[in-house]
């Protein structure tokens, strides 16, 4: 396997000469000559993995701003401005381990906010094409976690697939589709599979296209490794086994971070997707579009939807056109992300030169659903929410 080809099977894209096809990865590129790409496939308090091909990867030395503790203050370096699994850096030779030089900008980020005391924001993974939301058709069901994943993946850039496993298990396949109407009307492909059948796994090779990256997503025992396995074509990941230990007494790795597929594609398995917490930068409008067109329609601008009159989210609840649990959960992301938001802003302001104090820190692109002071007539033809 030539260079290029090697690096093409972890998702390395070239144009048609044989240029890397981001133009800003060419920039950054010419800044150093000497260094050669490569991408992250794991993460470490002491440094990088990192992988030129399917079959090669080793550590590297962190570039030295990165070996400080992450911080949000003046000059330091915040985490989610550090490489993760999944980006690609550049790297040139030196005596011992090779150094990273420089990080190529990203196609796309999935962060979520750390669990702790402090604000803190944490990339999940890098340059993703597509994120498989995974979720079976089992007594794990729940739309209203895949609304969630639904709520972190948007903004990052990369493109979410709803995946229902156990297709072939499921006693109701067209009622569940059903639950996630709302997600088919924003445009979000949903797909039911037999995980363990190759042609049912067929569904999903539109996303797995050679040079694609994706990431799947979801609760233990959804189907993530068994899909994998079917995607593979063969048994590479032990599902519900038991690690084996090597002679030296350590466990050996059976688990992959990067993992190339016969399609060309490469998956990217990562448990930091495990524990979703907003970054206080998601727009909640934007996935939950239906009940916001549904809110326009309030009588009061600022209509919490309980009691008020004239409310037409509970009108919608009431004549079985919108789900009471979708709306709760829209609450409850709402709440999370607003509060989120606050935590961010806060964290900004107190970066913000003290000269400036009196200026508002930038607001963030979040909103608490039914949050506000005392009623407002609705006044707004339209709420106008967009990306920004
Ligand atoms: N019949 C059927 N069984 C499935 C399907 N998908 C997964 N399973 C079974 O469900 C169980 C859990 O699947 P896994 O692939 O291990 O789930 P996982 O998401 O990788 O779980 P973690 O590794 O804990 O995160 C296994 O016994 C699978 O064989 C499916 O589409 N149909
Ligand atoms: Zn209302």
């Amino acid at each position: 396997m030539t260079p290029d080809l090697a690096l093409q099977a972890i998702g390395w894209l070239l144009d048609s000469d044989g240029q890397p096809a981001v133009a800003e990865w060419r920039e950054v590129m010419a800044e150093h000559p000497e260094a050669r790409p490569v991408r992250v496939v794991e993460q470490h308090r002491s440094g990088y993995v990192v992988a030129d091909g399917p079959d090669n990867s080793f550590p590297v030395e962190s570039l030295p701003e990165w070996q400080r503790a992450p911080s949000y203050k003046k000059g330091g370096t915040p985490p989610e401005q550090r490489a993760a699994v999944g980006d690609w850096v550049l790297i040139e030779d030196a005596i011992e381990k090779d150094q990273i030089v420089a990080l190529l900008p990203r196609r796309s980020a999935i962060k979520r906010a750390a669990a702790g005391e402090h604000y803190k924001q944490q990339m999940i993974a890098a340059n993703i094409d597509t994120v498989f939301v995974v979720c079976g058709l089992d007594a794990d069901f729940n739309p209203r976690r895949i609304e969630r994943y639904l709520l972190l993946i948007q903004g990052s850039g990369a493109e979410p697939v709803v995946v229902l496993t156990k297709a072939d298990e499921a006693t109701d396949v067209p009622g569940s589709l059903a639950a996630l109407i709302e997600l088919a009307a924003q445009d979000i492909p949903v797909r039911a599979v037999n995980a363990r059948d190759p042609d049912s796994v067929a569904a999903l090779k539109q996303w797995l296209q050679p040079g694609r990256t994706a990431v799947l997503v979801g609760s233990s025992g959804a189907g993530k490794s068994t899909l994998t396995n079917t995607l593979l074509g063969i048994e590479r990941m032990k599902t519900n086994t038991v690690r084996e230990s090597d002679a030296r007494g350590r466990h050996t790795t059976t688990h992959r971070a990067l993992i190339p597929l016969p399609t060309g594609a490469c998956l990217i398995d990562t448990p930091g997707m495990r524990e979703l917490k907003p970054t206080g930068e998601e727009d909640i409008a934007e996935n939950f579009s239906d009940i916001e067109e549904l809110a326009d329609h309030c009588k009061f601008r600022d209509c919490k939807h309980l009691k008020e009159p004239g409310c037409a989210v509970r009108t919608a609840i009431e004549g079985g056109k919108l789900d009471p649990q979708r709306f709760a959960n829209y609450l409850k992301l709402g709440d999370e992300v607003a509060g989120a938001a606050d935590r961010l802003a806060h964290r900004r302001a107190e970066n913000t030169d003290t000269k400036v104090a009196g200026k508002a820190p930038g607001k963030p692109g979040a909103r608490a659903p039914g949050k506000g002071g005392s009623p407002v007539p609705n006044q707004r033809p339209h709420h106008g929410h967009g990306r920004d």
